[in-house]
């Protein structure tokens, strides 16, 4: 699909979708759990619907019903304290990285002898160390470095390692799947753990769920080891669960009100969220935009924009749509820690600073940082979303900033995380056509 956006400056209301990274926990959880249980879920996206997927393989009933969904859990045979689930099969992830990396451990730890698929990129984009992990703690693993990929064995008990510097759904991901052990686990990782709002993401779902982790930050010859030690309990229901709006998706219309004429305001926000992605609202203060925080809402006015420096070592998917800002912010924004961003749908380091320098945008790549010198006005042109959501989105947003017409090729990639994006677009009075290619 080709999106072609004749541009101009978006302004208004638009409510936060459901966030993504929430509902694959609380939905994995649900279907871990002892109960059925209602999952308060405002929207849906191609990644969620891939998890539901892999759960409704192992044998879980997930109900569509009008505000979210009603999780039936994955049904149990249970010997000597040892769960396992009762249906295996083939666990087709998409393009999610969360699915993969959450649900190959927890398919581990049900013992279910279970064969991932997936799509695009996803089967570049690694699982090492998480895989040494589960073979050293019995599992068997055929056909690693790609997808298919089938796990066999059950997932021992016992004490995991991992570094923190690769990908925090492996931590995640492993954490999903300790209660499924019966008996006390221990996660530790060493050196400063990157994306870590989304472990305390993890931490929350297991929370509602019943399960305790305590947590413990030590300095081991200077080196940072964080240790989450889980006591053995199970997933327990609580009847009720909502999901929260999603800050990573609402940041490309609050980047949106900082660049443009007009305020934006999102609404359906948690202020006191845990996700990382919340801290757009200090990275638009820091660019000079007027934030205004309202009761569940969160709104941004244009001013001048200046540059400074930031890293993204906690917020990888902000990256693009920050990039876009500092594109017409005055000065030069260098934005560092971004090595884990050539690991995302797209090398997006690389396509974030083509697709930007191809509207007009003056943006290189240097070593693991970005450097953007910002210009009055982008030019426009024609854009690649390179099979990545928030390339596409990033595209949509400079946009209202070119003083040419942009057109977006492969913009249907807004699916995995935003189906409707562009309906949204429209609501702030965005002109865009979408045009099947
Ligand atoms: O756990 C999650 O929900 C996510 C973790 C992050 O990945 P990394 O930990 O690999 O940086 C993030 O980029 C991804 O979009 C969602
Ligand atoms: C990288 C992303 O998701 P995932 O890792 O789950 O594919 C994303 O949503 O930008």
């Amino acid at each position: 699909m080709i999106a072609r956006i004749t541009p101009g400056t978006l302004s208004g209301t638009v409510p936060a979708i459901a966030s993504k990274s929430v509902a694959h926990r609380v939905i994995i959880a649900a279907a871990l759990a002892n109960g059925t249980t209602h999952v308060i879920c405002n929207t849906t996206c191609a990644d969620i619907d891939a998890t539901i997927r892999c759960l409704e393989t192992l044998g879980a009933r997930v109900e569509r019903v009008e505000d979210g969904f009603r999780v039936h859990p994955i049904p149990k045979s249970q010997e000597h304290g040892i769960l396992r689930a009762l249906a295996g099969g083939t666990l087709d992830c998409g393009e999610s990285g969360s699915t993969l990396r959450f649900m190959l451990p927890v398919a581990c730890a049900l013992g279910a002898d279970a064969t991932f698929t997936g799509a695009r990129r996803l089967g570049e984009r690694p699982l090492d160390p998480l895989d040494r992990e589960l073979i050293a703690a019995g599992c068997e693993l055929e056909g690693l470095g790609a997808l298919p990929l089938t796990a066999r064995g059950r997932l021992r008990p016992g004490r995991f390692e991992l570094p923190g510097d690769v990908s925090s759904q492996f931590i995640s991901g492993l954490l999903l799947a300790c209660p499924l052990l019966g008996q006390p686990s221990e996660i530790r990782v060493t050196g400063r753990i990157e994306s870590k709002p989304y472990v305390t993401l993890t931490l929350q779902a297991l929370a509602s769920f019943g399960v305790p982790v305590e947590v413990e930050h030590a300095f081991v010859s200077e080196t940072e080891v964080t240790c989450y030690r889980l006591d053995g309990s199970a997933y327990r229901t609580p009847g009720e669960v909502s999901v929260e709006g999603d800050w990573s998706n609402a940041a490309f219309w609050l980047c949106a009100g900082a660049m443009g004429t007009e305020p934006i305001t999102v609404t359906g926000l948690s202020l006191s969220s845990a996700q990382g992605d919340r801290t757009v609202m200090a990275a638009l203060s820091r660019f000079g935009a007027r934030m205004r925080r309202g009761t569940g809402s969160a709104t941004a006015q244009p001013d001048h924009l200046s540059a400074f420096t930031l890293s993204a070592q906690d917020v990888p998917d902000l990256v693009p749509i920050l990039a876009a800002v500092a594109s017409v912010a005055h000065g030069r924004t260098i934005i560092q820690d971004c090595r884990r961003l050539r690991l995302k749908e797209s090398d997006r380091l690389t396509t974030t600073a083509g697709e930007l320098t191809a509207l007009g945008a003056q943006v290189r790549v240097a070593g693991d940082d970005l450097l953007i010198r910002g210009v009055e006005a982008l030019s426009g042109g024609a854009v690649e979303a390179h099979n990545d959501h928030r390339i596409a989105m990033m595209a949509a947003i400079a946009a209202t900033r070119c003083t040419g017409p942009v057109e977006i090729y492969g913009a249907e990639a807004v699916d995995k995380s935003y189906p409707l994006f562009f309906e949204h677009y429209r609501a702030l009075g965005g002109n865009v056509e979408l045009i099947d290619a």
